[in-house]
């Protein structure tokens, strides 16, 4: 590692000449292998983007020139080269170097939002702006094959082609978003690949034999970037560091807003990633370096809607399933595989999976559209106006809801309780466990009059947690003799509840929990409920302002019910990276915060009504 023990800024990398280059190319590689097997993060975008990112940082003179990277994912090599080695220890841990960007690590991070398809907005706006100052200053943005197929992404190079300044856009293809990147633009690129004869990277190909023929009689990329306005340079080597080099050097003095077309590969250089047909290792969890294999295997709650969902297509021809790009961590690839014809992918295009589901909807069918929680954020729009404004049946169900964990603030899928419980007519339950999640499913799909909508987290799963009985839809999880606290638990924080309750027990309270399965709207049974009671608390690993617990709250002023209730959810602020655990003992909600919360709340009860 001796030259990468070298390179603390980008400036060290201009002093080394070609033949090291290349070898320290290979060190960054044996290096990434090594820190992300240790702790988790993407393995499979960085390999590719090595030699990408040397020669971007030799020919562009960042934090001068601004180096944007479209999701971020990619950008590992990145700050290896800007003097972050050291940090990859505690890559995605607590406290530790971001799985992103971070513009509190270094000058040289611009754009921490790893949600795709956006930095050629960003840097349509850089450019404006240094345009404005007459700076010369150069903003490039790197962009993913994959990333390209979001519509913001089309909208900004709308815009780039419409005007002079000089954008440098990377498009980095490597034929694949997760699997083989999906639609017609995908047919261009990869007729451009069967154009360049670049026969390593031809190989990775995937699809029909007839698909690449018959899109080898579609316009040349510089026909259609050219259309737009962009000047278009390629297709490059994207592992020859020379070429890129070169063709760096001609973007950075073309004048005009320009895509330099670079072919690599994901995994590159790392066996268990280049013959990973499913993702090429895009994202790991801690795995045996030796072999890419996972160091703990478990049942998720995907597992679990994965099966139901192919349960429920078997018996539901109607059923259909939806994905942005996400197939296979999304759940959907057995219903896929057993219903190819119902199964679709519509690429990073969160916005048009939604009112494509509409549409399907409208045609008759129920679209099941997954999707992880923080991109529906994208599609807030078309869920109110397109489906729910139509009344349209179509289900989505949110993985990743709540604190995901390592992924960081722009990952937490927080916001979907407070943020879709506005949506009228829209449905909106929280598994508890499996049992729940598989009944909660069906339910939705019964819906026929509005959208309905599933959560659940990135997490193992635990076991199955009984209810004594269910009124008015309620779960009645616990319920005491004479009971004074009313704990409602959101989802897959019954758990931590039920714990809570224990040592509330413990300490001579009596607590009724209750799990009320469909949270937005709140049930009109826990304002029942709460009128036997002396305090209600809620809980949720959802943003507390304008989430489920609000709802509950809100429920009681209007039915009268005049019994304080204390929300317990997450703070409205972009939570740090860490582990799952960890952030929601932060925030209080494991047993002992609620715990701790509820006796906090009683002791603020006036005494007359706690007697
Ligand atoms: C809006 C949005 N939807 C989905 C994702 C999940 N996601 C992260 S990377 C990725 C694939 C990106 O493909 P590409 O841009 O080609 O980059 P590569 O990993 O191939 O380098 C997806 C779908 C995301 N980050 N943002
Ligand atoms: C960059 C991105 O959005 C995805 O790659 C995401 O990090 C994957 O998360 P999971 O590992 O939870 O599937
Ligand atoms: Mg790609």
């Amino acid at each position: 590692m001796a030259l990468l023990e070298s390179i603390t800024e980008p400036a060290d990398l201009r002093r080394l000449a070609a033949a090291q280059l290349t070898e320290l190319a290979g060190e960054i590689r044996e290096f990434l292998i090594r820190a992300v097997c240790h702790t988790g993060g993407h393995l499979g975008p960085n390999l590719g983007v090595v030699e990408l990112t040397i020669a971007l940082h030799r020919v562009f003179g960042s934090p001068f020139d601004r180096l944007v990277f479209d999701t971020g994912h990619q950008s590992y090599v990145h700050k290896l080269l800007t003097g972050r080695r050291a940090g990859f220890a505690g890559l995605r841990q607590e406290g530790g170097l971001s799985g992103y960007p971070s513009r509190a690590e270094s000058v040289h991070d611009l754009v921490e939002n790893s949600h795709a398809s956006t930095a050629l907005s960003y840097a349509d706006g850089l450019a404006k702006a240094y345009a404005l100052d007459g700076s010369d200053r150069r903003v490039v943005a790197v962009i993913g094959d994959g990333a390209l197929t979001g519509g913001l992404a089309w909208e900004a190079l709308n815009n780039l082609g419409g005007c002079d300044r000089p954008v440098v856009v990377v498009l980095n293809d490597n034929g694949r978003s997760y699997e083989p990147t999906v639609g017609g633009l995908a047919g261009q690129l990869a007729a451009s690949r069967r154009r360049s004869g670049y026969a390593d990277v031809l190989a990775l190909l995937e699809g029909p034999p007839g698909h690449v023929a018959e899109r080898s009689a579609a316009p040349t990329l510089s026909e259609l970037f050219g259309g737009l306005g962009l000047g278009y340079l390629g297709p490059v080597d994207g592992h020859d560091i020379g070429a890129l080099e070169r063709a760096f050097a001609t973007a950075r003095e073309y004048g005009r807003p320009v895509v330099v077309h670079c072919l690599t590969r994901k995994g590159l250089g790392y066996g268990p990633a280049e013959t990973d047909d499913a993702d090429r290792l895009h994202s790991i969890g801690v795995a045996d370096p030796a072999t890419g294999t996972p160091v703990k295997s478990e049942r998720t709650w995907t597992h679990a809607f994965s099966d139901e969902l192919v349960a429920l297509g078997s018996e539901r021809p109607d059923v259909v399933a939806m994905s942005a790009a996400m197939v296979r961590p999304t759940g959907l690839h057995p219903f896929a595989v057993k219903f190819p014809d119902r199964a679709y992918d519509v690429g990073i295009a969160e916005q048009h999976a939604v009112t494509s589901a509409a549409g399907l909807a409208m045609g008759g069918k129920h679209p099941v559209v997954a999707i992880y929680a923080t991109f529906l954020n994208r599609a807030f729009d078309q869920v109110l106006m397109d489906v729910g404004l139509h009344r349209l049946p179509v289900t989505f169900v949110l993985d990743r809801a709540g604190v995901t964990g390592p992924d960081g603030p722009s990952h937490h899928g927080m916001w979907d309780m407070a943020a879709l419980g506005v949506v009228p007519g829209l449905r909106l339950a929280a598994p508890r466990d499996a049992g729940t999640l598989r009944e909660e499913l069906r339910e939705a799909v019964e819906v026929t009059d509005g959208p309905t909508v599933l959560r659940f987290p990135k997490a193992s799963l635990g076991d199955d947690i009984p209810a004594l009985h269910r009124i008015g839809g309620v779960d009645l999880l616990r319920r005491p003799e004479r009971p004074d606290i009313l704990l409602v638990s959101v989802g897959v924080l019954a758990g931590a509840a039920l714990a809570a309750a224990d040592e509330l027990a413990a300490l001579g309270h009596r607590v009724t929990v209750v799990d009320p399965r469909w949270v937005r709207p709140a049930p009109p049974v826990l304002a029942e409920l709460a009128a036997e009671h002396r305090l209600v608390v809620t809980v949720e690993d959802g943003v507390r302002e304008g989430g489920a617990g609000a709802a509950v709250a809100a429920l009681l002023a209007d039915t009268g019910v005049e019994v304080p209730v204390t929300v317990l959810g997450l703070p409205r602020e972009f939570l740090p990276h860490a582990g799952r655990g960890s952030l929601l003992g932060r925030y209080g909600l494991d047993a002992t915060g609620i715990a701790a919360a509820t006796l906090d709340s009683l002791g603020r009860i006036p005494t007359a009504t706690t007697a």
